[in-house]
């Protein structure tokens, strides 16, 4: 997978249960329109979306479980389970939370890097992480590239967003590993998405810029109240 989404578009097609477009016929849809449009790949949530998803285009899927755990804050395919419903749903990578916070029931990272590996050595291993010292540990631990999905999304990390200073964090973790980088998070323009590339990302994940149709819509509209 990390070869056809090499210096291209990842379109992450995803709308949780409180949001308006929850569906994984939406969702599949959303995806066909991606593909029209050129994207290289489709980074999607749970194993129904999934196959929706698999049904309408032959692209390369990123599949993640988010769910959330009360005894750890970690909801991006957090434990064996959700790598159990990826390993089903024929996603050809799975992208984990690879931050170092505790996880639910205490299962370690590494372990589940193994356990993925055992039951399908072929799918491929994304750790979305907040911090260069993250991303070094997920190297270190065999994943086969590393995404900057949760910068500014851990409680350490809340003040930074990934294009803060001409994407300084981006450029950091380029320098700290020999992985692929993965550009993902707040990716909102065309100019954006170019620059990650230029940087050396290996290919860039854009969401909501493209499939969160209520955000497009309140940013317009709060620009004309500004
Ligand atoms: C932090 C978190 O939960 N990120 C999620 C990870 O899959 C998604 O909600 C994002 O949409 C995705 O990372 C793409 O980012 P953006 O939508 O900003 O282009």
């Amino acid at each position: 997978m990390l070869n056809i989404i090499k210096g291209g578009l990842v379109v992450s097609c995803q709308a949780l249960e409180h949001e308006p477009l929850h569906s994984s016929y939406i969702m599949g849809k959303l995806a066909l329109a991606a593909k029209e449009g050129g994207a290289a790949g489709i980074r999607a949530n749970s194993k129904a979306d999934i196959e929706a998803i698999k049904r309408e285009v032959e692209l390369p899927v990123i599949g993640i479980v988010k769910r959330n755990y009360e005894d750890s804050e970690v909801f991006i395919t957090a434990t064996a389970k959700e790598i159990d419903e990826l390993l089903e749903s024929g996603c050809e990578m799975i992208a984990m939370d690879a931050t170092l916070r505790e996880r639910p029931g205490k299962e370690l990272l590494a372990e589940l890097v193994a356990y993925s590996r055992e039951r399908n050595p072929k799918v491929q291993l994304m750790a979305d992480i907040s911090t260069v010292e993250e991303a070094k540990a997920a190297e270190a631990l065999g994943f086969d590239c590393v995404s900057t999905t949760l910068h500014g999304y851990t409680p350490y990390t809340s003040q930074s967003k990934l294009y803060h200073n001409d994407f300084a964090f981006l450029k950091a973790v380029l320098k700290a590993v020999r992985v692929p980088v993965i550009a993902e998070g707040n990716v909102m323009t065309p100019d954006m998405y170019r620059r990650c590339l230029e940087l050396g990302a290996s290919s860039v994940v854009v969401g909501g810029a493209i499939t969160r149709p209520k955000e497009i819509t309140a940013r317009f509209v709060e620009a004309a109240s500004l």
